[in-house]
């Protein structure tokens, strides 16, 4: 029996209709679009090339952009005045600042100058905070994109075992937090967790969020388990051509799964569409605050 495929890419397009729609019927009520400012330091071809797919996806559902490009060399206050400036700025409803930095830049001040109700990757220490306590606030977007496909696809998350491998802050820790809040077991693994086929083969739910090619292989993984595969890494092919592959033996593992995410067209699409849903939130809680229409 071969796994369901969870395709995150065409959730993603619908999720963005949606979107696109309640953005026309907002704008004559707001009497502005939504905006977005992505800002950029260096000249790292990967972050360049998600940037551009996060304005295009901007563009498609309605929305502004107004982002920025620093130069590596640029002094580090230039990218905290302009965050200053854009916490401000009326017609921005979303701030976020793609990571990796160049190395020398600490990401610690910008990330603490976005204002928290402006911080659509959810990675201010307030909105992590807020997470951490369950109460509401802007969630970080890959582990609310591998949350809403779960929901989505109708898995159930409640009394189940959930590990999650990887612990970065972007993915693995809030993705546990939230996996938690859902009643899920949660056990978070990493690198340095002995036999990690024994702790993953008690999954109901894996997630892998690593960022190492074939880390999950068919023989750690229970039959009938759902895995998500959040890895994105660039690999070469016998002839020369460069390939995306996540953290999972995808041919393998979709053998004894009961579902899987593809890569490309899992996790990554439901990202981006998280970016614009935050960015929507935030757009429709400032207004409701600010002039009492009811968005
Ligand atoms: N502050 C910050 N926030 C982020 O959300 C953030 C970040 N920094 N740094 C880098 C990672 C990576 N990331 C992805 C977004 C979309 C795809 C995506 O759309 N992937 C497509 C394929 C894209 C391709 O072909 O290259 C897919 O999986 O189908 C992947 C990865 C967001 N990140």
């Amino acid at each position: 029996m071969s796994a369901k495929i969870l395709d995150g890419k065409a959730l993603a397009a619908r999720l963005q209709t949606e979107m696109a729609e309640q953005v026309q019927t907002w704008i004559p009520q707001v009497g502005r679009p939504p905006g977005l400012a992505v800002l950029r330091v260096g000249e790292d071809p990967a972050s360049a090339a998600y940037v551009r797919g996060k304005e295009r996806a901007c563009e498609r559902v309605g929305m502004a952009s107004f982002g920025q490009h620093f130069s590596a060399e640029a002094p580090p206050s230039q990218l905290l005045d302009t965050i200053l400036r854009l916490n401000q700025d009326e017609r921005v409803d979303g701030i976020l600042v793609q990571l990796p930095l160049p190395p020398g830049w600490d990401p610690i001040p910008p990330l603490l100058a976005i204002e928290p109700d402006k911080d659509v990757d959810g990675l201010h220490p307030m909105n992590l905070g807020r997470l951490l306590r369950g109460e509401p606030g802007l969630q970080s977007c890959t582990p609310l994109g591998v949350m809403r496909l779960l929901q989505t696809e109708g898995i159930p998350l409640s009394g189940k075992q959930a590990v999650v491998v990887g612990r970065s802050i972007l993915v693995g820790k809030p993705l546990s937090l939230m996996l938690l809040a859902a009643d899920a077991t949660v056990t978070l693994a990493h690198s340095r967790t002995p036999d990690l086929a024994d702790v993953t083969r008690r999954a109901d739910i894996v997630v892998m969020a690593v960022g190492k090619p074939n880390l999950l292989s068919a023989d750690m993984v229970k039959p009938g388990a759902v895995v998500i595969d959040v890895g994105i890494n660039r690999t070469l092919t016998p002839d020369g051509s460069s390939q995306l592959v996540g953290d999972v033996c995808y041919e393998e593992v979709k053998e004894v799964a009961a579902a899987i995410t593809p890569v490309p067209g899992g996790v990554g699409p439901m990202t981006v569409t998280m970016l614009l849903h935050n960015t929507l939130e935030s757009y429709r809680l400032r207004n409701r605050r600010g002039n009492g229409c009811s968005l």
